[in-house]
């Protein structure tokens, strides 16, 4: 592993602006972007991941990322982007091991698999080890964030930052209070959102929240569209494109997310709500994920890619 490894102070005071020292757990799309950005804005990054290759794939992806960040920064100043990526890259500390990592953390940020068991097995084992002062927030884009912290014993320093992809370029965060999030809480992950660069929107603990309730139905509504015949998938994506001002067609969307991913927030939400038409399975999705084509990162999806 090359992430450095950087020395800390342990803040105790979870006032507004004191959150110095992050965990992120989990590396994948989400968790690397998570990472990069609240390092660009100066703070200590512990990233967590299953093990030392996923570590080094996430360090690449970070790597890469943050070179077209310096691209843009620093487009008449290679030097300085070269300065500003070394730093950035030497705030980050990657780990293996989660218990450690939570010990001086003021923040810990949860991007793991979308599971809910998975969630609640490792939300505990950080609620035994993690300082009581250390707030904590999951990214789940469809789970409910009062059932993940419901094995937790800090309920009230427990929320939802549910950040977007490709997190270093959009903008928003939704900031997630369930009925027992404190005020100081909700204070602390707003000024921290702001802290990192982003655009905080508050919503309570719904599904969905606010972007994914909209997003979804419109997105399982294109894959019906495409499963009754009417239109392929490119000219669905082009038209939602050149139509609608949509950077990207559902379909690619739904592959730069990870059909896995989409796929499980529909059966789960199927599930809760299933006299709700809109989150009806989609047999063309399940399919795909049945035969591992889980968009962009396998290689395969809606559409086909380049290994890289
Ligand atoms: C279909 C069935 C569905 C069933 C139902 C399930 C639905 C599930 C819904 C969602 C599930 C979960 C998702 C979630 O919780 C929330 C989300 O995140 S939703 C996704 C939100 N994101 C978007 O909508 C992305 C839309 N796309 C874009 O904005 C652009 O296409 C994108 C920025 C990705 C790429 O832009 P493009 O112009 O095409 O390419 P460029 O390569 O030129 O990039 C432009 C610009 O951005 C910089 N950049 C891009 N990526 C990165 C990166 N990773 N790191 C750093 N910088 C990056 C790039 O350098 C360019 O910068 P310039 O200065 O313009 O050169
Ligand atoms: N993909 C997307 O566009 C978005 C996803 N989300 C949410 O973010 C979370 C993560 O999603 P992605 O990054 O897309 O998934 P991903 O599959 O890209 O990454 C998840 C990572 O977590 C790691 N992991 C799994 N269990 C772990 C554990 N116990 N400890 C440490 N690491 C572990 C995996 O090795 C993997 O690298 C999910 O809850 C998802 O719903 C939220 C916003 C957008």
């Amino acid at each position: 592993m090359s992430f450095s490894v950087i020395k800390r102070s342990f803040s105790t005071s979870m006032a507004k602006n004191a959150i110095k020292n992050v965990t992120v757990i989990g590396g994948g799309l989400m968790g690397s972007g998570i990472a990069q950005v609240t390092a660009q804005a100066g703070q200590n990054v512990t990233l967590v991941e299953v093990n030392a290759d996923v570590l080094k794939k996430t360090e690449t992806s970070i790597a890469t990322s943050l070179a077209r960040v310096a691209k843009k920064l620093y487009k008449d100043k290679p030097s300085d982007g070269e300065k500003f990526v070394a730093e950035t890259r030497g705030r980050i500390k990657g780990s293996t091991d989660p218990i450690a990592s939570v010990k001086q953390a003021d923040l810990v940020v949860e991007a793991i698999i979308e599971n809910i068991d998975i969630k609640h097995k490792l939300f505990k084992d950080l609620d035994a080890a993690a300082p009581p002062t250390t707030l904590f927030a999951s990214n789940t884009s469809s789970l409910s964030i009062g059932e993940i912290a419901s094995v937790t014993n800090r309920k009230d320093r427990f929320g939802g930052l549910h950040f977007f992809n490709p997190v270093p370029v959009m903008k928003l965060l939704e900031v997630i209070r369930t009925p027992e999030t404190s005020d100081e809480t909700y204070q602390a992950f707003m000024a921290w959102g702001k802290s990192i660069g982003k655009v905080c929107i508050t919503c309570k603990d719904t599904p969905g929240f606010v972007v994914n309730r909209l997003l979804v139905p419109y997105m399982a509504e294109a894959v019906r569209m495409y499963e009754r015949g009417d239109a392929s998938a490119r000219d669905i994506d082009t038209a939602m494109k050149l139509g609608a001002g949509y950077p990207m067609g559902p379909f690619e969307l739904n592959d730069y997310v990870g059909l896995d991913t989409t796929n499980f927030i529909l059966e789960g939400w199927h599930k809760k709500m299933p006299e709700n038409p809109l989150f009806e399975p989609l047999e063309s999705m399940k399919k795909l994920v049945s035969e591992g084509k889980f968009g962009i990162k396998s290689g395969e999806g809606y559409y086909k890619y380049d290994k890289k």
